[in-house]
């Protein structure tokens, strides 16, 4: 296989950069009408997998539209009761063409939905990654009232509607049951607020160049999702013959109130799994029986208490200090009381990760500046509320989670992880990781503060600073997400209390480690 080529799946495009490859491709001689040939029989076989026999084809005026007409007469031909909505007059050469064609053919086009025959599905092809404005008047009304056929639909490249980038709604969209997003993963395909216009998401790889793909991207800071392959290359097996628990990682975990204990319990239990070889958790004293009771490998640190119940400050035992630690991982159940304590922290020279209440206590204290001052790599772990607490100033990530991402790192040389159902990672040059894959179960009490514990876990295992701390976070929110998957499967997605998800992170690694 051509260098690259396999890495085709794990690239995410801007419309402009898919835009400029397809424009190298027909620089260099590839026809536009072979291309589209090509693509669209590619569609069409994965279509005729669906079964059904009578089915509505959705025609605009791009080469979205020009899609559409060829999978239209290729399954016309192959026998399909077949007939075309197409709502406009106006329709670039191409498509044009294919209409024609297929009006010669006898393949019936109406320019009202109301006329569509009752079908057994729709194929979607109105608009693709050309959709710029907001589709407006009879159009959208047409969209709302095909989604309300509560029919198949079947979309090509992109849900029509949705914009390629940020995946908003444009006016109104289609809400397809799957979605063949043809070439290279667009971005909306990530982007929360499209998720549930998209349906299932595939892939129709029709194998572009790589070099094509090197040319346009190449020098810019990747989009990349992450896979199996990408996760398991930089965890910390196998394990070298000869070592001991200190050359396997030293996690100082702080974290726990007397108001909130579980969540140091489940930092820990997320922790433990990481396999990391030392855990030392910071607890205010009046949790230290609690935390043993549970995790009676740790070392615990009983704390003095504030009036309120926070650790007031860190007691660590008699020669030890912060540089003990390979990495330190705070916040989950701390109260804004424990101030003093994530500023420490974030004074120390370690590897820092800070959620929950460590984000909120560095809101207060001034994000971007405070960072501005740390050497050491940083790892914020918000969900949205807490990034906007965090980054009143950056772009909302309501409107566009990878930009809003993208600059929080760059503001503060941080790696920051925004959750959420397509979890993105950014570093400060500009590179983002994507979790494509995860489930809602996850979305759960407690089940932040278990990714706390395990990013920790596995940032404290590179003790040697090998891995670029932004693939190690990937890898976590990737195991994370598929110990909720594996949950999910044999607990129902009701079932994955925060709890029972600590208990799936062993078990979902060895199906993937051999
Ligand atoms: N570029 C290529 O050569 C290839 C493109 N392919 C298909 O072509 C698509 C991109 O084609 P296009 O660039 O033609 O874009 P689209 O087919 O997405 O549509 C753009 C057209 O719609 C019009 N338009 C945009 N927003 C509108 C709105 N709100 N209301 C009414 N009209 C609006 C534009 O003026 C333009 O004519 C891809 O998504 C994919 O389906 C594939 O065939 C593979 C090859
Ligand atoms: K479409």
């Amino acid at each position: 296989m051509q260098n690259g080529q396999k890495q085709v799946s794990q690239v995410i495009v801007t419309a402009e950069q898919m835009g400029d490859i397809e424009g190298r491709i027909f620089a260099a001689g590839m026809p536009v009408a072979a291309l589209m040939e090509k693509v669209a029989g590619l569609i069409t076989l994965r279509v005729v997998q669906w079964g059904g026999s009578c089915v509505g084809i959705l025609v605009g005026p791009g080469h979205n539209g020009g899609d559409a007409l060829v999978v239209a007469r290729e399954l016309y031909l192959r026998g399909y009761a077949v007939w075309l909505y197409c709502p406009v007059s106006q329709m670039k050469e191409l498509t044009a063409q294919h209409l024609r064609y297929a009006q010669t053919l006898g393949i019936p086009c109406y320019q009202q939905v109301g006329e569509l025959p009752d079908c057994d599905f729709l194929i979607d092809g109105l608009f693709g990654f050309g959709l710029q404005r907001p589709i407006i008047g009879d159009m959208a009304s047409a969209i709302n009232q095909l989604n309300q056929w509560y029919k198949p639909i079947l979309s090509i490249d992109l849900p029509s509607g949705i914009h390629s980038d940020t995946g908003e709604v444009l006016g109104t969209a289609i809400r397809a049951t799957q979605t063949f997003c043809l070439g290279l993963w667009k971005l909306a395909f990530f982007q929360d607020q499209a998720l549930e216009y998209i349906g299932k998401a595939e892939l129709i790889d029709f194998h572009i160049p790589w070099a094509d793909v090197q040319a346009v991207l190449g020098n810019l800071p990747p989009i990349k999702v992450i896979t199996s392959t990408t996760a398991l290359s930089t965890l910390p097996l196998p394990r070298p013959l000869v070592t001991h628990k200190y050359k396997q990682g030293h996690l100082l975990l702080i974290c726990g109130s007397r108001r909130y204990g579980g969540g140091a319990i489940l930092t820990a239990l997320g922790a433990r799994a990481s396999g990391v070889g030392m855990l030392s958790i910071a607890v205010p004293e009046s949790l230290k029986p609690l935390l043993l009771s549970h995790v009676p490998e740790a070392l615990i640190i009983g704390c003095p208490e504030t009036e309120t119940g926070a650790i007031a400050h860190l007691q660590l035992p008699t020669n030890t200090d912060l540089s003990s630690f390979s990495a330190i991982a705070c916040g989950p159940g701390l109260t804004v009381d424990a101030t003093p304590i994530v500023s420490q922290v974030i004074s120390s020279d370690r590897p820092l990760v800070l959620d929950a209440d460590g984000l909120n206590i560095l809101a207060l204290m001034g994000t971007i500046p405070t960072l501005q001052q740390r050497q050491a790599p940083t790892v914020l772990t918000p969900h949205t509320g807490e990034f906007k607490r965090l980054f009143p100033d950056v772009p909302d990530p309501n409107q566009d989670r990878v930009k809003a991402v993208k600059a929080a790192a760059a503001y503060t040389g941080a790696i920051v992880l925004l959750k959420g159902a397509r979890t993105a990672i950014a570093n400060s040059q500009g590179s983002i990781w994507i979790n494509p894959e995860s489930t809602p179960a996850l979305a759960r009490g407690g089940s932040g503060d278990v990714l706390t514990g395990l990013i920790g876990g596995l940032l404290a295992q590179d003790t040697n600073k090998e891995i670029p701390v932004q693939d190690i976070v990937a890898t976590g929110a990737w195991w994370h997400s598929q110990g909720g998957i594996l949950a999910a499967q044999e607990r129902t997605e009701l079932g994955v209390d925060a709890l029972s998800l600590t208990q799936y992170l062993t078990p979902v690694l060895s199906k993937w480690v051999t």
